[in-house]
């Protein structure tokens, strides 16, 4: 049987189940993830929203092998790497199987590579020949919208918004099975942040599957297949974009949608929204 995870098609390209992560040393342990369960199928793009300290960005650190599960397990691509020690992360990321983006490109980014070398280096590793990597470099540069004028130039030369086209054309020129983003758009001004989700949704046609963590409702309505939602640590609400956003069940999904003015026409109701806030702080 082969234990290479790129290697196995069928079933989800992400499976996590009753996920479990706590930060801290012992007499100190806080609990930052509880009994998360989320499957993401192939092609599929799941939004993960949730406010801040909910869990999101320890959800996609434990689903790359960058923090540790303390119960539970996580599958990819049939795989289980719950038991995956530091190497065995390192390999299955260099492989290029999953692949991430963050809120800050210059974490995806080495500051002392051209975007060139940035860009061919995961391609490079896994034995692809200078020429080729030349080649699908500067097609996905221009599927992000960037022009070969670029290719020479260091990730501290560009602007915000070129930088985070950068991270998601690294992410992409391997053709993973699934890319974790975290607050992709989040750092950007509102152009830019159109931009990047269009060229999401583009990308989305390869089959790739997207984990798209956000705290804007907003910005993953729109690009999301289904949406799960993030509640002090546990998932408290999961199904397909439009149900979540249509017919929220849990009171904060409901205060999310309530507060995302761009899924409204008219301006959400204030005394609805504070009283939503109430229950959840009660
Ligand atoms: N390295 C760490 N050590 C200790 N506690 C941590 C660490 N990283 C996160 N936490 C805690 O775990 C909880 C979840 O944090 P996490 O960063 O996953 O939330 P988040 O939803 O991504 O928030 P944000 O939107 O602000 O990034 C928070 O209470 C946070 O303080």
């Amino acid at each position: 049987m082969s234990t290479d995870p790129s290697q196995k098609a069928a079933g989800p390209v992400l499976e996590v189940r009753d996920l479990e992560v706590h930060y801290g040393p012992r007499r100190r342990r806080r609990r930052a993830l509880h009994g998360v369960s989320l499957s993401v199928a192939p092609g599929e793009t799941v939004g993960i929203i949730g406010e801040t300290g909910s869990g999101k960005s320890t959800l996609a650190r434990a689903a790359l092998g960058l923090v540790r599960a303390s119960a539970g397990s996580i599958v990819i691509g049939g795989e289980d790497v719950s038991a995956y020690g530091h190497r065995s992360w390192r390999a299955l990321r260099r492989r290029g199987v999953i692949q991430y983006v963050f809120q800050d490109p210059l974490r995806s980014l080495d500051p002392d590579l051209t975007i060139e070398a940035s860009l061919a280096e995961p391609l490079l590793i896994q034995g692809v020949s200078r020429q080729e990597a030349a080649t699908r470099v500067r097609a996905f540069l221009s599927r992000v919208r960037l022009s070969d004028d670029l290719l020479d130039r260091l990730p501290g030369e560009l602007s915000g918004g070129q930088r985070q086209r950068v991270a998601v054309a690294r992410a992409l020129v391997t053709e993973p099975r699934l890319v974790i983003l975290d607050e992709p758009v989040s750092a950007l001004d509102s152009a830019n942040r159109v931009q990047i989700l269009q060229i999401l949704k583009e990308l989305r046609a390869d089959g790739v599957a997207l984990v798209f963590i956000s705290h804007d409702l907003g910005s993953v309505a729109g690009v999301a297949d289904r949406i799960a939602v993030l509640y002090r640590g546990e998932l408290v609400e999961a199904g397909t974009a439009r149900d979540v956003i249509s017919e929220p069940r849990h009171p904060y999904t409901r205060l999310l949608v309530r507060s995302a003015p761009t899924l409204h026409s008219a301006p959400a109701d204030r005394a609805e929204r504070e009283a939503l806030r109430a229950l959840l702080h009660a």
